[in-house]
């Protein structure tokens, strides 16, 4: 079944065992650093994206780390990604996101309504190769925002063709306590309908993933940072094992073949 047609019912919502071997993801990792870039370019990420935790969900990095990636991963097979911060801190370094860089994602809090954030997205001066991705936060409230729906019509209306879902407070909850099944399978469905291209993030767990998958969730890529920290701490290091298990599991089998949580465990 694919995600723009009707679903008659939960249960028929899952993929069956043909289309499980389809649903494959592109796999985003934030570093905040060269350091951690290189570990995640060794580890066959295709989307290498720059933020420093310690400042919030979204804070920029210093813009030498990003031309020091251009210099070493231009070439490497690796999209590389940079997170721009909030609406105000987005406009201030937008313009030196590097040329080479694929994708800059600028957050939307204080904005209000679609047309204020279409506004913030046409006035950020993103240089005209990279690919400008609009976020949306599942947990809007906490960021005077609106909704990831709401976020996601304004993309469309806009003729933008991204959107990347993540959590603005980092304190433990995760995507799916702010956003249910439903929620994010129809919009999923939405976005697919519409050539939106959708990243889901948020403190996301292996095993979330794993159990968001088995209940209808395909994203086009899937964005983690605390997961792939030792102690799933996303100020902490980066656990080169970890990423090779996101890496497997993004490639390989999108659904795990058991429903219970114990496999899951076993993989995630
Ligand atoms: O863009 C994705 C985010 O970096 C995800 O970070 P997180 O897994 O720590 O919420």
């Amino acid at each position: 079944m694919e995600l723009g047609s009707p679903r008659p019912s939960d249960l028929d919502c899952r993929p069956s065992a043909s289309e499980k071997s389809k649903r494959k993801s592109r796999l985003l990792v934030s570093v905040r650093n060269l350091h951690e870039a290189q570990l995640a370019v060794d580890g066959g990420v295709d989307i290498v994206d720059f933020k420093e935790p310690l400042r919030g969900a979204l804070a920029a990095c210093d813009p030498q780390v990003w031309s020091g990636a251009v210099a070493a991963f231009a070439g490497a097979g690796v999209m590389l990604s940079a997170a721009l911060g909030e609406s105000e801190s987005a406009m201030q370094v937008a313009s030196q996101v590097p040329a080479e860089f694929t994708f800059a994602k600028a957050g939307p809090s204080g904005c209000r309504s679609g047309e204020w954030l279409q506004r913030l997205w046409d006035q950020l001066p993103v240089p005209e190769s990279v690919a400008l991705v609009p976020v949306a936060y599942a947990d809007h409230e906490a960021a005077t925002t609106i909704t990831p729906e709401q976020v996601l019509d304004a993309v469309i209306e806009s003729g933008r063709s991204r959107l990347l879902i993540d959590t603005f407070v980092k304190d433990g909850r995760r995507l799916p306590d702010h956003l249910d099944r439903q929620r994010l399978t129809d919009i999923l469905q939405k976005a697919q309908a519409h050539d939106v291209w959708v990243a889901l993030a948020g403190s996301v767990r292996l095993r979330e993933k794993h159990r968001l998958e088995r209940e209808g969730c395909f994203p086009d890529c899937w964005g983690v940072r605390g997961d792939v920290c030792d102690n799933s701490d996303r100020c902490g290091l980066i656990d080169p094992g970890k990423i090779s298990l996101w890496r497997r599991s993004c490639r390989t089998a999108s659904v795990v073949p058991c429903e219970d949580e114990t496999c899951v465990s076993v993989l995630g």
